[in-house]
């Protein structure tokens, strides 16, 4: 069995080394010859997979995306065909979710205006929104969600309209698929006019789709209202954002809010078990096995007296400074973009660090964040 398999998908030899022979590929420039002789194709997000990249094929079994959104897919082409297709819903979940409460507690350092007692709004209440409500609670902030879709299925969550949360939020972090039709379609919903009705001193984060916010409106907007903060880890165009918008940016990080190892093992292991429910065979191996040790055993915590130290904690896991400074310096060299993404192996989330209380506060309330306990 032939199986081709996008360059920057970890695991993949260790999960379906026995089950046939693997090449990888980049996946930006997968091309129909590349495609027509394979059993299982196993991409990222930058791979248009169509009729263009696969009507010279006839013996796929299987094509698998390790990603959570499913926009570069043509579903109803593969659902004609009868090829059997997984995405892995909820996989970068955590990493997405820390990613935007790291990102908020940066930009209340940096201008020095505190997270706690500010209201977040979240638009897209699903799998990455709900892990970014996570740690906002565990840190005991109000958040209000919008999510017309849920709110119409019957979702128990309280939900506001998105003007009601544009009104009434200090922050506002998107985690919506990107739709192109349809009364909730996504495609440009911050256009020109929304983002004029952003209240004074909004932080506005985006860590879903590029198009989701209109860049070119952004970029007018931002230019003339200094106050309000913008954080964004996808942008329109990608591999190749908008440079004069790059310097009106806070923290610019080039697709990487779900990059933690957890994150891309787990997108690798779902389409794993995915291939093996389709063959009928057994998944015998086991996604933990494929992690590196932990950097360091745990951390014992005094307290943690303010949000300083809260952000100094999170930063031992991941500093969010090093990726944007990176981002400014790399993005316009040739392919910067993709070449950061590509080595970007860095960061683990919260749950790969045991934290213990050494004085007598509690500190469990960090294990609602994600970080791991330890009994003392
Ligand atoms: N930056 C990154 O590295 C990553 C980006 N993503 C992007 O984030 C998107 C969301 O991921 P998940 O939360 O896991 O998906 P999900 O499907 O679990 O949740 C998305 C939610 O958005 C809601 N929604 C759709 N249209 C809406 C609208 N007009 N207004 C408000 N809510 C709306 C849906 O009802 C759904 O509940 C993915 O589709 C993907 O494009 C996902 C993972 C990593
Ligand atoms: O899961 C998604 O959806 C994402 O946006 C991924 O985190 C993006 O990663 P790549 O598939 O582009 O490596």
């Amino acid at each position: 069995m032939k199986i081709l398999a996008d360059e920057n998908m970890p695991y993949v030899q260790q999960l379906f080394g026995d089950l046939g022979t693997i090449e990888t590929v980049n996946g930006r420039e997968l091309a129909p010859e590349q495609v027509k002789d394979v059993d299982v194709l196993l991409v990222r997000s930058v791979t248009q997979v169509n009729q263009a990249l696969l009507a010279e094929n006839n013996q796929l079994k299987f094509v698998g995306s390790a990603t959570i959104g499913t926009d570069h897919i043509d579903l109803d082409y593969l659902a004609n065909r009868g090829i059997p297709f997984s995405n892995a819903p909820g996989c970068n979940a955590t990493a997405v979710g820390e990613f935007a409460f790291i990102a908020m507690l940066e930009l209340a350092q940096r201008f020095n205006s505190p997270l706690k007692g500010k209201v977040v709004g979240i638009v897209g209440a699903g799998n990455t929104g709900t892990a970014v409500v996570k740690c906002l609670e565990a840190y005991g902030i109000e958040v209000l969600l919008n999510d017309p879709l849920l709110e119409q299925s019957g979702d128990p969550r309280d939900f506001v309209s998105l003007d009601t949360l544009i009104e009434k939020c200090d922050v506002i972090s998107l985690h919506v698929p990107i739709t192109k039709s349809g009364e909730h379609k996504t495609w440009y919903l911050f256009d020109e006019a929304r983002l004029n009705s952003l209240s004074a001193n909004t932080w506005l984060l985006n860590c879903c789709r590029g198009e989701v916010i209109d860049n070119r409106a952004l970029l007018k907007f931002k230019q003339q209202r200094d106050d309000v903060k913008v954080v964004l880890d996808v942008w329109e165009g990608e591999p190749n954002p908008m440079p004069e918008l790059v310097p009106y940016v806070e923290f610019c990080t080039p697709h990487i809010a779900g990059y933690s190892l957890e994150g891309k093992a787990r997108g690798t292991y779902m389409l794993y078990q995915k291939l093996a429910e389709v063959l009928q065979i057994n998944a015998d191996k086991q996604m933990e096995s494929l992690l590196p040790a932990l950097w360091s055993e745990r951390v014992l915590v005094q307290e943690i007296s303010d949000e300083r130290a809260l952000l100094q904690l999170a930063r031992f896991v991941y500093d969010l400074r090093d990726d944007d400074e990176l981002f400014r310096k790399q993005f316009l060299n040739n392919q910067g973009f993709d070449h950061m993404r590509k080595n970007h192996t860095h960061r683990r989330e919260f749950s790969a660090l045991k934290v213990g209380n050494s004085g007598q506060t509690n500190v469990n309330w960090l294990s609602n964040l994600g970080f791991s306990g330890v009994e003392l």
